[in-house]
């Protein structure tokens, strides 16, 4: 939606009879503006029908992927080649689906376009979707394809050695189903799009009008897809080595993540944020560029930090906090995640993160 959009919608909400010649003095434009701007609007199903029916319901759309995530803790330093006694656990994850449960957990009304099979998995994160408040109505339920899965052993201090994601599925997500699904697309607060999707079906969505599109890169393999089009993209927030993919720059020290951030914004995006893992986030807009450094914090499972990040990032913009205290607010929710087996937290809500906050000095 468009600034001149939304100023638009307000009025109509506040008094529903208003004239099309009321809103244009009122806003120093010409009435015939405001004709555009209202069947804009009701395209996007944002007024539902004549006599302006305003259509409440904001929402936040991700389109990605959709894991179940099967991990490895080992007991103590892990031995290469060999087998090692640890713990394994089951959750769900795909970064898409993660953004997508951590903002319903933050309250935020969220919509996933996303892929599973008619298969167990499938209707796992088909029931976890509905009682969690994630719209799935948009979502391809696909039979004869398996439900994709990602596989992955940490070390002992929690962090990810190495993995391997299998989720052939996502490519059904293509050109053609994005174009199919444009007005529920248009039609959202912002857009979240992970990787996992085909190249094409992403050059489509930054193709749209209007659409405010939050990127994560998912991993260095699925960066490669992003690298030329990444001007095109709202907010992005890539880790370190995902930043060198898009960037070519090796990020190893600050002044190197604030040189890459710097190539990401003279390409065009508007707010850079490069995660460094446990030494914070370098974050940059046309305001500047700065660091917060990480305070220390229990990491129990560091998979799935970047992606309550994230949906922290869109919770900061959502309800207009600075960049500053947006950082903050997705460091917080990030910390949160840190300390959880599973991939999300159950115990990620507003009022814990702002808690958090406080407890880690964010604020
Ligand atoms: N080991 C850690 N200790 C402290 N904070 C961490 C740690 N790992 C991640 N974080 C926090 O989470 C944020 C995002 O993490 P990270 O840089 O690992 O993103 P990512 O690689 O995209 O993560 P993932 O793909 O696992 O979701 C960091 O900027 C930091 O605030
Ligand atoms: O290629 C991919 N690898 C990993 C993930 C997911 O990342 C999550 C952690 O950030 C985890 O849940 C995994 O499923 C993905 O969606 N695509």
């Amino acid at each position: 939606m468009t600034n001149r959009e939304r100023e638009i919608l307000e009025l109509i909400k506040k008094n529903p009879f208003i004239t099309q010649e009321e809103i244009a003095s009122k806003l120093n434009i010409a009435r015939a503006s405001v004709a555009v701007h209202i069947t804009n609007l009701m395209k996007k199903g944002y007024i539902l029908g004549k006599g302006y029916i305003v259509n409440e319901d904001e929402y936040v759309l991700v389109i990605g992927g959709a894991n179940v995530d099967i991990q490895g803790f080992p007991k103590s330093k892990l031995k290469f080649k060999d087998s090692n006694p640890g713990q394994l656990n089951m959750s769900l994850g795909g970064v898409g689906r993660n953004v997508a449960e951590n903002l319903a957990r933050l309250n935020v009304n969220v919509k996933l376009i996303t892929a599973v099979g008619e298969d167990v998995y499938g209707q796992k994160i088909l029931e976890h979707s509905k009682n969690i408040g994630i719209d799935m109505s948009h979502s391809l339920v696909l039979s004869g394809e398996y439900t994709s899965t990602y596989l992955s052993i940490l070390n002992e201090k929690g962090d990810m050695e190495v993995a391997l994601s299998c989720m052939d599925i996502c490519e059904k997500i293509n050109v053609d189903y994005i174009k199919a699904k444009r007005k529920i697309i248009e039609g959202s607060r912002l857009c979240v799009v992970d990787t996992n999707i085909p190249k094409e079906a992403i050059e489509v969505l930054t193709e749209f009008d209007d659409l405010i599109l939050f990127l994560d890169t998912v991993s260095t393999a699925k960066a490669e897809k992003v690298r030329d089009i990444i001007g095109n993209f709202h907010t992005v927030k890539p880790n370190i080595y995902e930043a060198e993919v898009l960037t070519g720059i090796c990020v190893d020290s600050v002044d190197k993540g604030k040189k890459a951030c710097e190539v990401l914004l003279n390409k065009g995006v508007r707010n850079v944020f490069i995660s460094l893992g446990e030494k914070g986030v370098i974050y940059g807009s046309k305001k500047g560029i700065h660091i917060i450094k990480m305070p220390k914090v229990e990491v129990v499972n560091a998979t799935g930090a970047g992606d309550a990040f994230l949906a922290g990032l869109v919770y900061g913009y959502l309800n207009e906090f600075t960049i500053e205290e947006t950082v903050k607010f997705a460091m917080s929710a990030a910390a949160i995640t840190l300390s959880s087996k599973d991939t999300i937290s159950d115990r990620l809500t507003v009022q814990n993160v702002k808690d958090k906050q406080k407890e880690l000095g964010l604020c």
